[in-house]
C-alpha cells in the first residue's frame, strides 16, 4: 500500500506538474474503494446534504453529520489525506467558532485539513485556524453555501470585474496561511492564473485544466445523483441503473421462487424425525 501522503508531497506535486486527484466520499465503503485505487485526497464534502442525506442544498447540514461522516471515511480510507468540509455557520459568525469546529474535525474525526467557503470575509478564520496549528484549504468561485447571494448554482469569475475580486481573494487566501486553494466553477483563463500566481497548491472543480488537481463528487462521477448534474461533472460509472437493475432482479427473483434456494438457507443438525416429533408436540 501506497505511504499516506502529507502537505510536503502536495507542494512538490505542484512544483512536479503532477495532477493529484481527488473525490468526495462520505461513507465507509467509498472512502475504502477511493484508497484502493490510489485517490491523493478525499473530501467529506457538506455535499453530503445533498449527495446522500437528501437536501435541497448544503444550508441544513450540521457539524454533527459532518463528524460523522468524516469518522466513516477515515475508518475506511486510514492512510488517505481527508478534508473535512466545515458545514454553514460552523465558522462565519466568529474566529472563535471557526477554532473550535475545526478542532472537532480534528479530534473526533482525524481529519488532515479542514476547508471552509469565502475569500477575503473568512480571511480571519482562516488565519486564526492556522494559528491554532491546524492546515486550512480554501474554497473560492462558486461557493454552494452563499449561492443565495450568486443568485443560484452560477459559475463565477467570467467578466473581468468578477475575476479581479477572485484574484484579490485569492491572494488575501494565502496570505491569511491557508495551504491550498480550491477553485469550483471559474473559467480555466482565471485558473491557470491564479495557479501560476500562488504558491500553494490550487486545485479545481469545474475549473478546467490548468491547476494542481481535479476533485469531483462521487455521487455525480458514478452516476448516483439524480437531482441535477454540473456541467462540469464527467459520468465514469451509472450506479443508479446497476442499483435500480439488482434491486428489480432480486424482486422478480423472490416473487417467481427464485430465490432464495438451498445455498443460502441453514440446514437442520438433527434428523428430520426427530424435527417431525417435535412438531407434532406443538399441534
Ligand atoms: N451532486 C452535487 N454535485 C456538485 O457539484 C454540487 C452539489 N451536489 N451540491 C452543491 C454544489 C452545487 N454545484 C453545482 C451545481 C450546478 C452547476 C452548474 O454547472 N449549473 C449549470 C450552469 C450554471 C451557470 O449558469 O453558470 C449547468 O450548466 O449545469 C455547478 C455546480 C456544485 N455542488
Ligand atoms: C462542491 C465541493 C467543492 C464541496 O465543497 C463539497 O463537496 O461539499
Ligand atoms: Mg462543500
Amino acid at each position: 500500500m501506497a505511504r499516506k501522503k502529507g502537505i510536503l508531497d502536495f507542494m512538490k506535486m505542484k512544483n512536479d506538474g503532477e495532477q493529484a486527484v481527488w473525490v468526495t466520499a462520505y461513507d465507509y465503503p467509498t472512502a475504502s474503494f477511493a484508497e484502493q485505487a490510489g485517490m491523493d485526497l478525499i473530501l467529506v464534502g457538506d455535499s453530503l446534504g445533498m449527495v446522500v442525506l437528501g437536501y435541497g442544498s448544503t444550508i441544513p447540514v450540521t457539524m454533527e453529520e459532518c463528524i460523522s461522516h468524516c469518522q466513516a471515511v477515515r475508518r475506511g480510507a486510514p492512510n488517505t489525506w481527508i478534508v473535512g468540509d466545515m458545514p454553514f455557520l460552523s465558522y462565519q459568525i466568529s474566529d472563535q467558532d471557526a477554532v473550535k469546529n475545526a478542532g472537532r474535525f480534528h479530534k473526533e474525526a482525524n481529519v488532515d485539513c479542514v476547508k471552509l467557503e469565502g475569500g477575503r470575509r473568512v480571511c480571519s478564520q482562516i488565519r486564526a485556524i492556522t494559528d491554532a496549528g491546524m492546515l486550512v484549504m480554501g474554497h473560492i468561485g462558486l461557493t454552494p453555501q452563499s449561492s443565495g447571494q450568486l443568485g443560484g448554482f452560477k459559475a463565477q469569475g467570467r467578466d473581468v470585474k468578477s475575476a479581479r475580486e477572485l484574484i484579490l481573494d485569492a491572494i488575501a487566501i494565502q496570505e491569511a496561511g491557508a495551504y491550498a486553494l480550491l477553485l469550483e466553477a471559474v473559467p480555466p483563463e482565471l485558473t491557470g492564473f491564479i495557479t501560476r500566481k500562488l504558491e500553494i497548491p490550487v486545485y479545481s472543480i469545474g475549473a478546467g485544466q490548468p491547476c494542481d488537481g481535479q476533485l469531483l463528487i462521487s455521487g455525480d462521477m458514478l452516476g448516483m445523483f439524480e437531482m441535477f448534474t454540473p456541467k462540469f461533472v464527467k459520468k465514469y460509472a451509472n450506479m443508479a441503473e446497476i442499483e435500480v437493475n439488482a434491486f428489480k432482479q432480486y424482486i422478480n427473483d423472490v416473487k417467481t421462487g427464485l430465490f432464495p434456494t438451498d445455498d443460502h438457507v441453514y440446514h437442520i443438525l438433527d434428523s428430520h424425525e426427530e424435527f417431525e416429533s417435535l412438531f407434532k408436540e406443538f399441534s
